[in-house]
Protein backbone atom coordinates (compact mmCIF):
# COMPACT_ATOMS: atom_id res chain seq x y z
CA UNK A 1 0.00 0.00 0.00
CA UNK A 2 1.02 3.81 -1.30
CA UNK A 3 2.04 5.69 2.11
CA UNK A 4 1.46 8.77 -0.79
CA UNK A 5 -1.34 11.32 0.14
CA UNK A 6 -2.58 13.92 -1.39
CA UNK A 7 -1.16 16.82 1.33
CA UNK A 8 2.18 15.60 -0.09
CA UNK A 9 1.80 16.26 -3.72
CA UNK A 10 -0.17 19.75 -2.39
CA UNK A 11 2.95 20.65 -1.09
CA UNK A 12 4.79 19.69 -3.79
CA UNK A 13 3.10 21.59 -6.01
CA UNK A 14 3.37 24.55 -3.82
CA UNK A 15 7.26 24.53 -3.96
CA UNK A 16 7.51 23.35 -7.80
CA UNK A 17 4.84 26.69 -8.71
CA UNK A 18 7.38 29.07 -7.17
CA UNK A 19 10.52 27.08 -8.71
CA UNK A 20 10.99 29.16 -12.07
CA UNK A 21 11.80 25.71 -13.04
CA UNK A 22 11.70 25.69 -17.07
CA UNK A 23 11.47 21.65 -16.91
CA UNK A 24 8.65 22.07 -14.49
CA UNK A 25 5.27 21.03 -15.75
CA UNK A 26 3.69 22.98 -12.57
CA UNK A 27 5.17 25.96 -13.15
CA UNK A 28 4.26 26.35 -16.46
CA UNK A 29 1.06 25.35 -15.36
CA UNK A 30 1.42 28.60 -12.97
CA UNK A 31 2.27 30.73 -15.54
CA UNK A 32 -0.36 30.07 -17.81
CA UNK A 33 -2.97 30.80 -14.86
CA UNK A 34 -5.89 29.25 -14.02
CA UNK A 35 -7.54 28.95 -17.13
CA UNK A 36 -5.34 27.03 -19.13
CA UNK A 37 -4.94 24.52 -15.70
CA UNK A 38 -9.12 24.78 -15.13
CA UNK A 39 -8.94 23.56 -19.03
CA UNK A 40 -6.21 20.76 -18.28
CA UNK A 41 -8.73 19.70 -15.30
CA UNK A 42 -11.86 19.40 -17.49
CA UNK A 43 -9.73 16.90 -19.97
CA UNK A 44 -8.26 14.71 -17.45
CA UNK A 45 -11.98 14.65 -15.63
CA UNK A 46 -13.36 13.73 -19.19
CA UNK A 47 -9.99 11.29 -20.21
CA UNK A 48 -10.74 9.55 -16.69
CA UNK A 49 -14.89 9.29 -17.98
CA UNK A 50 -13.53 7.54 -20.91
CA UNK A 51 -11.22 4.93 -19.18
CA UNK A 52 -13.96 3.84 -16.56
CA UNK A 53 -16.47 3.11 -19.20
CA UNK A 54 -14.24 1.58 -21.29
CA UNK A 55 -13.43 -0.46 -18.68
CA UNK A 56 -10.03 0.15 -19.06
CA UNK A 57 -8.71 -0.12 -15.37
CA UNK A 58 -5.09 1.26 -15.75
CA UNK A 59 -6.16 4.02 -17.79
CA UNK A 60 -8.58 4.73 -15.16
CA UNK A 61 -5.38 4.61 -12.43
CA UNK A 62 -3.44 6.84 -14.84
CA UNK A 63 -6.02 9.08 -15.85
CA UNK A 64 -7.13 9.47 -12.50
CA UNK A 65 -3.34 10.40 -11.17
CA UNK A 66 -3.51 13.26 -14.00
CA UNK A 67 -7.00 14.41 -12.50
CA UNK A 68 -5.84 14.82 -8.88
CA UNK A 69 -2.52 16.62 -9.86
CA UNK A 70 -4.56 19.09 -12.40
CA UNK A 71 -7.50 19.42 -9.36
CA UNK A 72 -4.59 19.91 -6.45
CA UNK A 73 -3.17 22.84 -9.19
CA UNK A 74 -6.29 24.82 -9.13
CA UNK A 75 -6.99 24.28 -5.89
CA UNK A 76 -3.87 26.32 -5.04
CA UNK A 77 -4.42 29.00 -8.38
CA UNK A 78 -8.22 29.73 -6.09
CA UNK A 79 -6.14 29.97 -2.79
CA UNK A 80 -8.30 26.68 -1.91
CA UNK A 81 -6.41 24.64 0.70
CA UNK A 82 -7.00 20.92 0.23
CA UNK A 83 -7.43 20.80 4.33
CA UNK A 84 -10.66 23.40 3.60
CA UNK A 85 -12.46 20.49 0.65
CA UNK A 86 -11.41 17.61 3.99
CA UNK A 87 -13.00 19.70 6.39
CA UNK A 88 -16.45 20.10 4.18
CA UNK A 89 -16.31 16.44 2.84
CA UNK A 90 -15.72 15.48 6.95
CA UNK A 91 -18.46 17.96 7.69
CA UNK A 92 -20.71 16.07 5.54
CA UNK A 93 -19.84 12.35 6.96
CA UNK A 94 -20.72 13.76 10.34
CA UNK A 95 -24.30 14.90 9.60
CA UNK A 96 -24.97 11.20 8.09
CA UNK A 97 -23.03 9.79 11.30
CA UNK A 98 -21.66 6.96 8.52
CA UNK A 99 -18.43 7.89 9.94
CA UNK A 100 -18.64 6.99 13.41
CA UNK A 101 -20.39 3.72 12.59
CA UNK A 102 -17.71 2.73 10.00
CA UNK A 103 -14.96 3.26 12.84
CA UNK A 104 -17.48 1.53 15.18
CA UNK A 105 -16.45 -2.27 14.85
CA UNK A 106 -18.45 -4.65 13.10
CA UNK A 107 -20.51 -6.96 15.94
N1 LIG B 1 1.63 14.34 -10.77
C1 LIG B 1 2.11 15.06 -11.63
C2 LIG B 1 1.59 15.06 -12.97
N2 LIG B 1 0.57 14.39 -13.56
C3 LIG B 1 0.54 14.79 -14.83
N3 LIG B 1 1.51 15.69 -15.08
C4 LIG B 1 1.85 16.38 -16.34
O1 LIG B 1 0.70 16.91 -16.92
C5 LIG B 1 1.02 17.20 -18.29
C6 LIG B 1 -0.22 17.17 -19.13
O2 LIG B 1 -0.70 15.88 -19.23
P1 LIG B 1 -1.30 15.35 -20.61
O3 LIG B 1 -1.69 13.92 -20.37
O4 LIG B 1 -2.38 16.24 -21.08
O5 LIG B 1 -0.02 15.42 -21.54
P2 LIG B 1 0.21 16.24 -22.86
O6 LIG B 1 -0.59 15.55 -23.92
O7 LIG B 1 1.70 16.31 -23.05
O8 LIG B 1 -0.41 17.69 -22.57
P3 LIG B 1 -0.49 18.95 -23.55
O9 LIG B 1 0.62 19.88 -23.14
O10 LIG B 1 -0.34 18.47 -24.96
O11 LIG B 1 -1.85 19.56 -23.29
C7 LIG B 1 2.12 16.22 -18.69
O12 LIG B 1 3.28 16.95 -19.05
C8 LIG B 1 2.36 15.42 -17.42
O13 LIG B 1 3.73 15.14 -17.18
C9 LIG B 1 2.18 15.90 -13.92
N4 LIG B 1 3.21 16.74 -13.63
C10 LIG B 1 3.69 16.73 -12.38
N5 LIG B 1 3.19 15.93 -11.37
C11 LIG B 1 3.76 15.96 -10.00
O14 LIG B 1 4.36 17.22 -9.78
C12 LIG B 1 5.74 17.07 -9.44
C13 LIG B 1 6.52 18.22 -9.99
O15 LIG B 1 6.53 18.16 -11.39
P4 LIG B 1 7.19 19.34 -12.25
O16 LIG B 1 6.44 20.57 -11.93
O17 LIG B 1 7.07 18.93 -13.69
O18 LIG B 1 8.63 19.41 -11.77
C14 LIG B 1 6.13 15.72 -10.00
O19 LIG B 1 7.23 15.18 -9.31
C15 LIG B 1 4.88 14.93 -9.77
O20 LIG B 1 4.84 14.52 -8.39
Amino acid sequence: MSTFDLARLESIIAERARSGDTNSWTAKLYAAGMEKAAQKLGEEAVETVIAAVRGNREAVISESADLLYHWLVVLNLAEVPLDEVMAELESRTSRTGIAEKAARPAN
